[in-house]
């Protein structure tokens, strides 16, 4: 059914489709029983008008959608503008005439049908005697009228005017549930054969991290190979000066404090990068006594310690894992003491890794530092998911290693007193019992890790992620498994 109202008749066309969708509805919700109606007093569809410059879509009584005509040719996803395997553009968006207007618009079951006038010069055949300039108008718009279809879930995923909120299943899916300590009570687990054997188990696993910035996998087998199988799982590893997958120790074999035995405290990794790896895995494989005593294999990857003999660590021993949730720090903080959030989401801090100089040289942020709280403008909360309670800012990173940090050598005089104070306080609040988890693999951008001091020979190994090849993985999971149902914006 094609219902296709030019401007001036809109008015009536409009009462009418509201009448008959009230009444549709009236009747459907008389003869059916609750639940069942929604679907079957809207599944008449969207109606559609246009001006001079724009498509409205009404997608019920009160919900309207309104599309630029250059807007929706430069997106017409036929085949001819848009590759269908590599999901890139084909069409030249610089040949659309600004002032560009539909031939005709339509509301079919496939979506919004859109017919546009060639804007390329017509191919004039001249064995018919043709030339661009003797072709007959109407002949040039039949012979290379555009036909464009627009999905409605795509259309209405990609309204921009106004923004759609993302539809309730999907915003929960990724609403991120903040922790304190007491998430050891049900710390989120998945098994590694379910994440080895499909992706849904995959998915599982993929989603805990996104909700929650961790999720530990529960039976790795105590193994460098299990462990790199299991990490490209998600995506490639990324590879840095410490190596692609590491296995590490206390042996100061690279340049860093990690290679040591001493306590590292809560922070996140690669502040000393432009962009600091997404996710990091963590796999305790052995914490002896000593390097030749008996072989306590830990099985780091388990949820926190088990009494039988693979346990992370031995209490005894040390080198306990630590876990903090930045994002729940820092929404504390932000409560408690504003202005010190203030100061963390604006200081630019610079870091480095120096540790390898001789060999990859030295990072560092200086010329440039980036905050310690790292927000991104968003329309709406409901966007990201996020618990943000402002509509302008979304805390997306934590950037936080105090050990990294470089000198402050483009501080403001005037902050420096107001800087020292908000990292006291920011420490406080990382090492207060309330926030310390004591765990596998994180979100790097979002909770920070550290672990205990140590004694004896202790073998951890895991690699790092990156957060753009974690996302595209979660997003091609969901839209093949989810449900999120038709891609978000390509
Ligand atoms: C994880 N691995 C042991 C390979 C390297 C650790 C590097 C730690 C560095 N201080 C940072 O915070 O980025
Ligand atoms: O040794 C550990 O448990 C963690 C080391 C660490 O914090 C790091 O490599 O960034």
């Amino acid at each position: 059914m094609s219902v296709n109202v030019q401007p001036e008749r809109w008015s009536r066309a409009a009462r009418t489709w509201v009448q008959r969708r009230t009444a549709a509805s009236a009747a459907t919700l008389a003869s059916k029983p609750p639940g069942e109606q929604d679907h079957e007093a809207w599944e008449d569809l969207p109606i559609n008008s246009m001006d001079e410059n724009r498509v409205a879509i009404g997608w019920d009584t009160r919900t309207w959608s309104r599309f630029h005509h250059q807007w929706l040719r430069d997106h017409c996803r036929c085949s001819e503008c848009f590759h269908p395997t590599t999901m890139q553009r084909l069409l030249n968006t610089f040949e659309i005439p600004p002032g560009i207007q539909p031939i005709s618009v339509s509301s079919t079951r496939q979506g919004l049908k859109v017919i546009w006038p060639s804007f390329a010069t017509a191919d004039a055949d001249p064995d018919l005697g043709e030339s661009p300039s003797n072709l007959k108008k109407s002949e040039r718009k039949r012979e290379h009228e555009h036909e464009s279809i627009y999905p409605w879930e795509w259309l209405r995923k990609n309204s921009y005017d106004p923004r759609m909120p993302r539809d309730e299943e999907e915003v929960l899916e990724k609403k991120k549930i903040l922790w304190g300590s007491r998430i050891a009570q049900s710390p989120p687990t998945v098994a590694y054969e379910d994440v080895m054997k499909g992706d849904k188990g995959l998915l599982k696993w993929l989603t805990n991290i996104e909700q929650f910035g961790f999720c530990f996998v529960s039976g790795v087998p105590p193994t460098a190979e299990a462990t790199e199988e299991l990490s490209r799982r998600i995506a490639f590893i990324r590879e840095t000066q410490y190596g692609r997958f590491w296995e590490f120790t206390s042996d100061l074999s690279k340049g860093d404090t990690a290679y040591t035995s001493i306590a590292l405290g809560a922070h996140t990794d690669n502040t000393y990068f432009t962009d600091p790896c997404g996710l990091q895995l963590f796999h305790l494989l052995s914490h002896t006594e000593t390097a030749d005593s008996g072989d306590s294999t830990a099985d780091a990857a388990s949820p926190t310690p088990k009494s039988s003999n693979t346990n992370t660590s031995h209490p005894s021993l040390g080198g306990t894992t630590l876990l903090v949730d930045g994002f729940y720090v820092a929404s504390i903080l932000r409560e408690l003491h504003p202005e010190a959030y203030e100061i963390l989401s604006s200081v630019r801090v610079p870091a480095h890794a120096a540790g390898e100089k001789h060999t990859s040289g030295i990072y560092s942020t200086a010329e440039t530092g980036f905050p310690i709280l790292q927000h991104f403008p968003s329309t709406s909360p409901s966007d990201t998911g996020s618990n943000s309670d402002s509509p302008t800012q979304t805390l997306t990173q934590v950037r936080w290693n105090n050990d990294d940090r470089s000198a402050l050598s483009s501080l403001p005089p005037s902050l420096v007193p107001k800087f020292y104070n908000a990292i006291r306080t920011w420490h406080s609040l990382l090492t207060s019992p309330d926030s310390e988890y004591w765990a596998v693999i994180v979100d790097n951008w979002r909770v920070l890790h550290g672990r205990s001091a140590f004694r004896g020979a202790r073998r951890m190994c895991g690699a790092y992620i990156g957060m753009d090849d974690f996302k595209a993985k979660l997003r091609g999971l969901r839209e093949r498994l989810g449900k999120c149902g038709a891609s978000d914006g390509w």
